[in-house]
Parts: C-alpha cells; structure tokens; sequence
C-alpha cells in the first residue's frame, strides 16, 4: 500500500481511508461534511517518522498533511492562550462529561485545533520570513504540542471525553 501510494503522503491517507472503514473519518456539521482523518494521517506520519523520511517514508507532500486532531492537542493549546471555549463547554469538559462523538461540540474542538495548527504555521512563516529558516510541518508541530501534552498530564486541565473509534 505504501509503495502504491507513489511517494504521496495525500494519496497514501486516501488509500488508508478507502481500504479500511474504522479509519474513515468524517463528521456532518451544520450540513457541511468535515473530513478529520485524524488515524489515516497518523498512520502516514509514524510512517514518515519511522522512516525518516527517507525510502518508504519519503513524501514529497508530508506537508499537506494536517495535525491529528484528537484530545491531547487540543488542551495544550487552550492552556498557551490559542484555543479558547465557551464557558459551558469548559464546565462540560471539567466534569468529564461525555461530549458526543459528530456533535457539534466535538468537531468545533477537533477542526479548531487543526486550524489554530495552521494558524500557528502562519505565525511562524511571518516571524521567520527572509532567514532561510526551515519551517515545521503541521505534524511536527502535532508531535511537539502533543508531547508536551504528555508531558504535563498531572497539571493540565482535562481533556474532552468523547467514546469514538476515530482517535
Ligand atoms: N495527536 C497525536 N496523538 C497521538 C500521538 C501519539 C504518539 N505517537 C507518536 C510518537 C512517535 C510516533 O511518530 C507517533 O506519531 C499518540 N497519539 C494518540 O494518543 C492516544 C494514546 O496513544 P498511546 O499512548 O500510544 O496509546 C491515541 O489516540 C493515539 O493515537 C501524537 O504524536 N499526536
């Protein structure tokens, strides 16, 4: 499968999302279909990253890839200031209330991460722009929040309960 994929991170997660249902990761919000893909892409990644981006893990696309948008991120972000939720939303998650799986609550927080992800790219195209810096992928920048995440799970707030297969 990966050698089917021609050397493309993009084509790869397709081909993990067609072939395999439970990784087919999609939600309806507000009408509009959302695709998240968060174990498809992460798939791609370990295998990037086992690789080191070299043979079979060379992508020439890895940067098209978005974050995987699970629970970890998602509570970093909020604790740096970048994400921020509704008072009701925070009483929720504080009680460890199960928050549905494709509720709307729970794609808002998976799709803001991904974005805020971007966003964060942005930022940091703007400040290094001219220096000839290397900027990080969106999964690099996943892997970093989220071992941070791992980091300090004893004093970050909770993250959001959801009973899903797609994370
Ligand atoms: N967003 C995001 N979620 C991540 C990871 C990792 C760690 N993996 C990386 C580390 C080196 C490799 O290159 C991998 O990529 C695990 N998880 C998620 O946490 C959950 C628990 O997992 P565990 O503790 O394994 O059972 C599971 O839903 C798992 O998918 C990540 O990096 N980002």
């Amino acid at each position: 499968m990966v050698e089917a994929a021609g050397g493309s991170a993009l084509t790869l997660m397709q081909l993990v999302a067609q072939l395999f249902s439970g990784f087919r990761d999609h939600a309806v919000y507000k009408g509009h279909q959302v695709f998240l893909y968060k174990r498809a892409q992460i798939f791609v990644g370990d295998v990037y990253g086992a690789f080191g981006g070299e043979g079979l893990g060379a992508f020439w696309d890895i940067d098209q890839l978005t974050m995987f948008a699970d629970y970890r991120v998602p509570v970093v972000l909020r604790n740096m200031g970048i994400l921020s939720y509704s008072d009701e939303l925070v009483a929720k998650v504080e009680r460890k209330e199960i928050i549905p799986a494709g509720s709307e609550e729970e794609v808002e927080i998976r799709a803001c991460t991904v974005v805020a992800v971007e966003r964060l790219r942005e930022a940091i195209a703007h400040k290094f722009r001219g220096t000839g810096a290397q900027l990080p992928h969106a999964i690099q920048l996943d892997w970093w929040l989220w071992e941070i995440g791992e980091q300090n799970r004893q004093n970050h707030p909770p993250h959001h309960r959801t009973l899903t297969i797609f994370y």
